[in-house]
């Protein structure tokens, strides 16, 4: 239980994976995630969710840090963990030569307490393709056979490895409605994901992950609005950066001008939007490409990746 009384349902503390060569993929992170929330792990390609994941699941054991799910250990207390878990990895691999049905008997053999098959076909959307082959699916379709096999066995807690992609956009939407449904049916699940209006529409609480730690962590708007949000136009022919009303009473944070683009970054977007029309319009000058864009999760993770690369630049540029 933590302080506010909720069950964690999983705990990672200062967990890290370092991989044969001796290369470091997670690099001590630490997070929670309570009974019923649905927690996203995002990140660029390679910042080591599926690490994390797979630990998470019990498949290998952390180089060091400590996993809970469930309280126990997942990898030296598999056999309390895995009864009580679903997982979606990120290619399911079945014989393509089985049907869609068969797929499904063969896995609940290997589950306990495992629903029926139809009705684990019907939640996911494939009821009218069970006599279907495997082989004969689209990609959409294998994503739903993959995710009807994790829910197989009623799992109060589900790990969801990039469960949208290769879905067209109405798959994804199903998608989200069924994990919403099953958040509030009293599921646990995190999932890892490269879209970032995936984590906006589902999840309670993210963590960005980059090269292995926690570069942003919290629910989207605390993750929203430690970003600022971006404002740019043209500059009125004829006037210069220095007639626009002072920047710092606007509550603008930073500026550039480019040619005759001004972009100006705030945390007070209405106070810094309402000045500069408000003297555009007693100047009677139109601001043209006006673009008021509110601080988002993409800003978000733009800031992390573009702030890193820079850093690594800089350490190049230095040769650390
Ligand atoms: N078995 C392995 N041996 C050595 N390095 C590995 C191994 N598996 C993964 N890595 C490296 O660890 C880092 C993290 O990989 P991981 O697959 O966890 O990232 P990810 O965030 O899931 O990326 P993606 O979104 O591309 O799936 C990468 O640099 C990857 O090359």
């Amino acid at each position: 239980m933590n302080t506010h009384g909720h069950e964690h349902v999983i705990e990672v503390t200062d967990l890290k994976r370092v991989y044969g060569g001796g290369f470091e993929a997670v690099r001590g992170i630490t997070f929670s995630v309570a009974r019923g929330e649905v927690f996203a792990l995002l990140g660029t390609n390679g910042a080591g969710k599926t690490s994390t994941v797979e630990l998470l699941e019990g498949l290998a054991p952390p180089s060091g840090g400590r996993v809970r799910v469930l309280g126990h250990d997942p990898y030296e207390e598999r056999d309390a963990v895995r009864p009580r878990t679903g997982v979606m990895l990120q290619e399911g691999g079945f014989p393509a030569e089985l049907t869609v049905a068969e797929t499904v008997r063969m896995w609940a053999g290997c589950t306990s307490g495992a629903r029926p098959v139809g009705e684990a076909l019907e939640t996911v959307g494939l009821g009218k393709r069970a006599g279907v082959r495997v082989k004969q699916l689209s990609g959409g379709e294998r994503r739903r056979l993959d995710l009807a096999l994790a829910l197989l066995g009623g799992p109060e807690v589900l790990f969801l490895d990039e469960p949208t992609t290769g879905l067209d956009a109405e798959g994804r939407r199903e998608t989200w409605d069924l994990v919403r449904a099953l958040r509030d049916g009293g599921t646990t699940v995190l999932l890892t994901t490269h879209y970032l209006e995936e984590a906006e529409e589902l999840a309670d609480r993210l963590a960005i992950l980059h090269e292995g730690r926690i570069a942003a962590g919290g629910t989207p708007d605390e993750v929203t609005s430690a970003q600022p949000s971006r404002i740019s136009f043209e500059l009125p022919e004829g006037y210069f950066l220095g007639d626009l009303p002072a920047l710092g009473e606007l509550g603008v944070v930073g500026h550039e001008v480019d040619g005759r683009t001004v972009r100006l970054r705030t945390h007070e977007l209405q106070r810094a939007a309402t000045g500069l029309l408000v003297w555009a319009r007693d100047a009677r000058v139109e601001l043209r490409r006006l673009d008021v864009r509110p601080a988002s999760l993409e800003e978000a993770f733009l800031g992390i990746a573009g702030r890193a690369s820079a850093l690594a630049a800089r350490k190049e540029e230095v040769g650390a």
